[in-house]
């Protein structure tokens, strides 16, 4: 690892698997070709049982499909006409799952230094626990650690060996909204710094609008929307106008312009409405505009985040 944090090479992922899974309805296939860029982080969602793990457990090669091709730009993970299957350690993966699986025997940096392995150089594992705050705590048992700091010592140990692609199982579901909110502000600057190509499984819509720049949504094994996060949840396209949702970032002034992330892009606009003076920076709000105001490019339709707050553009 060199001093600095550089970024994770890697080319395009491609992943077509067709796998046959028991499902508690009956048997199905999980069947999907998918092409997904270097440095894009990729929602993946669906009901419970849509097969979304196993997709992740088939690219790390720990799921064995009937038919696959796995492809990190030219280098072959699985081809199973030609009988390739590269071992889940000769793959550049990370992986963080829900319940963390830190190792409670070794000490904080004890876990980092394992995940550095033998490239590891003096003052890498520091080096990591600084960027999440977590340098003081370096001596702890991971067991003293709260559910966030955990969670920070799960993703730096998942970077540490700067795997070109990150594989994240619902790594935030068993926090608490405001510790959920901070650590996806973390994994938004980690995803920055590392470049690793991310695949994340999520049930919260506002994370996948807050850090996902495309949506998977998988049913029954295939998938069934693939597209702009503010397309897979929101915008309906009403007789009066249209809607799309974005993600608060704060600056309002005296007018009432504020700044919204919209699909990954920050945008200055003009809000009034009911909600609007208590928003709070990452809140996702729905927005209303005339069809004049928004080009209808930027709208689809099919859902609505349960916890969206209600907001209408002003001319
Ligand atoms: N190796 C396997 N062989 C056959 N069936 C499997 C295999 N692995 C998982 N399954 C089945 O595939 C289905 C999909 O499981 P999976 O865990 O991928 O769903 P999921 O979308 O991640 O669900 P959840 O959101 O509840 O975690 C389940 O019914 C599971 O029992």
């Amino acid at each position: 690892m060199r001093n600095d944090v550089t970024k994770a090479h890697g080319g395009t992922l491609r992943v077509a698997v067709r796998m046959r899974l028991d499902g508690p309805a009956g048997p199905f296939d999980l069947d999907v070709d998918l092409s997904i860029a270097a440095g894009s982080l990729v929602a993946i969602v669906g009901p419970s049982g849509a097969g979304k793990t196993t997709l992740l457990r088939v690219v790390a090669g720990l799921a064995r499909p009937q038919h696959a091709q796995i492809h990190l730009g030219s280098t072959p993970w699985c081809d199973t006409e030609s009988r390739v299957e590269l071992p889940t350690r000769r793959r550049s993966i990370g992986f963080v799952f829900q319940d963390f699986a830190l190792f409670p025997n070794m000490t904080v940096r004890g876990n980092v230094d394992y995940a550095l392995g033998a490239r590891g150089g003096a003052g890498d594992a520091d080096r990591l626990l600084d960027l999440v705050g977590l340098s003081g705590l370096a001596g702890m048992p991971p067991t003293r650690l709260s559910g966030g700091q955990k969670q920070r010592l799960a993703l730096i140990r998942a970077l540490a060996r700067r795997p070109a692609v990150l594989m994240l199982d619902e790594p935030l579901s068993a926090l608490d909204p405001a510790m959920r909110r901070k650590l996806q502000d973390d994994l938004r600057e980690l995803h920055a710094r590392f470049g690793a190509t991310t695949l994340l499984v999520s049930h919260d819509a506002a994370e996948i609008l807050r850090l996902a720049d495309r949506v998977i949504r998988l049913d029954h094994g295939k998938v069934a929307f693939d597209g702009a996060p503010a397309a897979a949840f929101g915008a309906a396209e009403p007789e009066d106008g249209l809607t799309m949702i974005g993600e608060y970032l704060g600056g309002r002034d005296a007018h009432g312009t504020c700044m919204v992330r919209i699909d990954g892009r920050a945008r200055r606009l003009r809000l009034s409405g009911d909600g609007v003076t208590s928003l709070q920076p990452g809140d996702t709000v729905m927005l209303y505009a005339d069809r004049a105001a928004i080009r209808p490019a930027a709208i689809r339709s099919d859902g609505t985040p349960p916890d969206a707050k209600r907001a209408s553009l002003r001319g």
